[in-house]
């Protein structure tokens, strides 16, 4: 299993932001849902090796990223697109991707290639030679995922990826998902359900630090069958019903 964990907990001061997770997830897409501080970003920010766990069990890629030597061989095969993406506006979006090769020790021969390739995948082709200082809101949010791609990751972690895209843009971004998810472990936060329904074999659903549902998005639009839960698409009354019932 690329994530396997087991009791995992995360406070800040008082905050439970994370409150006893255990999950485990092959290759594929796995969308993760769940309202505003659910703690989705906590969640995926250990997975990524930002944050330690504050107690319970992290193995990722087969490695413990408690290890120094483990989470640095983690972090070569680790793409992490952040909520909010930090660059220099200077860079140009090739010199922006390369740099994330450079620090997840792709081998430089091969840098020119795999950043090429990233940037042509995420549709910034024609703006390759552009600084960062000059894209759009959409355009930075593609290159934050090229970053994440260079290294042909193993383990794709992506926190709300699809925020800002236009509409076109999601629809490639979902297939790049697809295809990604074929040989990758590819965990995606997000608050469109159309996101889920068309890009995830699997969906976990967090509220108040827990999972209260991980299954495929048909079991979770036939949990809001037949209910009066909230919600235009089926998916989506679905992800009511089951929120409710976790709180009731
Ligand atoms: N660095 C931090 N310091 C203090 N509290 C934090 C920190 N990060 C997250 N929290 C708290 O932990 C809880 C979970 O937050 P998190 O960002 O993980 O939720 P989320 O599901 O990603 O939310 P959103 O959908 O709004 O992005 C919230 O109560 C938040 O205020």
């Amino acid at each position: 299993m690329n994530i396997d964990i087991t009791d995992v907990t995360r406070r800040f001061g008082r905050t439970r932001a994370v409150a006893g997770v255990t999950m485990s997830a092959g290759p594929g897409v796995l969308g993760l849902l769940g309202p505003n501080g659910a703690g989705k970003t906590s969640l995926l920010r250990m997975l990524a090796t930002v944050i330690p766990p504050t107690s319970g069990r992290i193995r990722l890629l087969e490695r413990d990223p408690g290890v120094a030597a483990q989470r640095r061989a983690i972090r070569r095969r680790l793409g992490y697109v952040p909520q909010h993406l930090g660059y220099y506006p200077s860079f140009t979006v090739v010199e922006f991707v390369e740099y994330f090769a450079l620090l997840k020790e792709v081998p430089a021969a091969q840098v020119p290639r795999a950043v090429a390739t990233a940037v042509e995948r995420v549709g910034l082709g024609d703006k390759a030679r552009a600084r960062m200082r000059t894209l759009s809101g959409g355009m930075l949010r593609r290159a934050g995922i090229a970053q994440a791609i260079v290294n042909d990751p193993e383990l794709l972690l992506l926190d709300e990826p699809t925020a800002g895209l236009d509409p076109e843009q999601r629809v490639a971004f979902r297939g790049l998902l697809r295809d990604l998810g074929q040989t990758a472990t590819v965990v995606v936060s997000t608050h469109l359900v159309e996101d889920v329904g068309a890009a995830c074999a699997q969906v976990a659903l967090m509220d108040g630090g827990r999972i209260v549902f991980h299954g495929t998005p048909q079991e979770l639009t036939a949990r809001g069958e037949g209910r009066t839960a909230a919600g235009d698409a089926p998916l989506e009354r679905g992800y009511s019903t089951v929120l409710a019932e976790a709180r009731s």
